[in-house]
């Protein structure tokens, strides 16, 4: 038997009945109606996968109106409806016209049985692919409302986070291709998701891709998609990121990680605005709407021939530097409340307050690691405190003195290469010229060893 709800509207009741003799013994359920004007309230009550619908209800009457009128209704009740006309001979062009309108398929009486069969199951296999792509849609707007809304905080009111306020207001509806520079934690990919969602492109899709975390050997099926048997594991075609982004914003953070070898592909499918898959020759037109993101000085690395200056010029037509959180200290307190809020809810802690001289200490710190540091900073002190009020800065602001001095006390040279790099950025602020002149190296090589260590 297959789990399966079908109606049937024909006003002659001895098509009516055989038809559900025959489909009984098939299918659970199978409900006949010879008034069509009871359909709105059979459809209230229950959801069919397979509507049967007769064209014409009046005897002498065969121009297919009332059918048409009917199919309509249907229609509107559930829009996934799929409905299957039963026509006469001499109706071919109503069908044909009616399949225009939105039914799905036609059946001509007097029907064989295994015509009538064969009709329904493959209708029914269009209402189940037409269910699932209605719950992938509802899944999907599901997980980007829940990403928006865990990126919908935009916390900060110094002049400094006002500035980039005012940018991402200004470039969000022009489309014009962005480029997000700023160090880690500070909020990159918040400002991206803001300029997506302020964008005439807000209704779909935004992909993110994390550039840093892409191997050279993936970076092109990851990318641009792969056919069927372009490679061992290529069971099945598979569309790639940029094309998945067309329509909507494609993000590429950390792309001042690419490989000199991968910032020549992406340049050629920027020129281009079409990919290939890999293992395929055909061009596949995308249209996405480029935000690009580092914490690396790019126009430095143009100069030190690292980044390809072709690549900027083409990513950079709007730059938006976001600040470090030591730029916009007066933002800290907001910050640190916005985010004891969210913790305390979360580990069912409230009430709780953030001493005034913990505070200061808070806005004194230069947080190397930005709003991500100060985040996950507050979410330790909510587990940790005892009290409702906080009061130990050390509950926060354990850091890396603290770790080091205590904990993790470095076993090799490399470790001790690590440690000696972050107290050097520490000691500088972040700031990586400065860091690399005080340990004698130069930029390039000092980049070089901070993405080795994962700094
Ligand atoms: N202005 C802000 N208000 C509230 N939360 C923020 C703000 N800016 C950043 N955050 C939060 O800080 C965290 C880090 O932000 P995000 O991931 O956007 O930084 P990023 O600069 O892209 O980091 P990375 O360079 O490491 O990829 C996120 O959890 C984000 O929600």
């Amino acid at each position: 038997m297959i789990p399966a709800k079908v109606l049937i509207i024909d006003d002659d009741r001895d098509v009516l009945e055989t038809a559900r003799m025959f489909l009984k013994q098939e299918f659970s359920l199978v409900h006949i109606e010879e008034s069509p004007e009871k359909i709105p309230a059979v459809l209230k009550t229950t959801e069919y996968d397979v509507i049967l619908l007769d064209m014409n209800f009046k005897r002498g009457v065969n121009d297919g109106e009332e059918g048409f009128y009917w199919l309509d209704q249907i229609l509107k009740a559930d829009t996934q409806a799929v409905v299957i006309l039963i026509t006469a001979y001499g109706e071919i062009d109503l069908a044909v016209k009616a399949i225009k309108k939105g039914a799905t398929d036609f059946v001509l009486k007097p029907w064989k049985n295994q015509k009538l069969m064969a009709t329904i199951l493959a209708a029914l296999q269009l209402r189940k692919s037409k269910k699932e792509v209605e719950k992938l849609k509802e899944t999907q707007e599901k997980l980007s409302d829940d990403i928006n809304h865990a990126y919908a905080d935009f916390i900060g009111e110094s002049p400094a986070i006002q500035r980039v306020h005012e940018l991402i207001n200004r470039v969000a509806d022009a489309d014009a291709d962005v480029l997000i520079l700023g160090e880690n934690g500070t909020g990159k990919e918040l400002v991206a998701r803001a300029i997506h969602q302020r964008s005439s492109r807000r209704n779909n899709v935004f992909i993110n891709v994390d550039l840093g975390a892409i191997s050279e050997t993936l970076f092109e099926s990851e990318l641009f998609g792969h056919v069927k048997g372009a490679f061992t594991d290529a069971r099945q075609d598979k569309a790639g990121r940029f094309e998945l982004a067309s329509g909507g914003t494609l993000f590429l953070d950390e792309i001042g990680n690419l490989s000199l070898a991968l910032q020549a592909k992406l340049l050629t499918v920027l020129q281009h605005r079409s990919v290939q898959r890999v293992g395929s020759a055909k061009a596949i037109p995308v249209d996405f709407r480029l935000i690009c993101a580092t914490n690396m000085p790019l126009h430095e690395m143009v100069f030190e021939k690292t980044f390809r200056q072709d690549l900027l010029y083409r990513i950079n037509t709007v730059e938006i530097r976001v600040p470090s959180l030591r730029e916009r200290v007066d933002d800290i307190p907001l910050l640190a409340e916005h985010f004891l809020t969210r913790y305390a809810q979360k580990y069912k802690r409230a009430g709780m307050k953030i001493d005034k001289s913990v505070m200061n200490k808070l806005k004194k710190y230069h947080w190397p690691g930005n709003i991500r540091e100060l985040q996950h900073a507050i979410e330790r002190a909510v587990i940790l405190n005892e009290g409702k009020v906080i009061e130990s800065p050390e509950l926060f602001i354990s850091g890396i003195q603290h770790v080091v001095k205590k904990e993790m006390l470095p076993q090799t040279l490399d470790e001790m290469e690590k440690v000696f790099i972050q107290q050097s950025l520490q000691q500088n602020q972040g700031n990586v010229s400065n860091t690399a002149r005080a340990l004698g190296l130069t930029r390039t090589a000092l980049y070089r060893r901070m993405k080795r260590h994962g700094l």
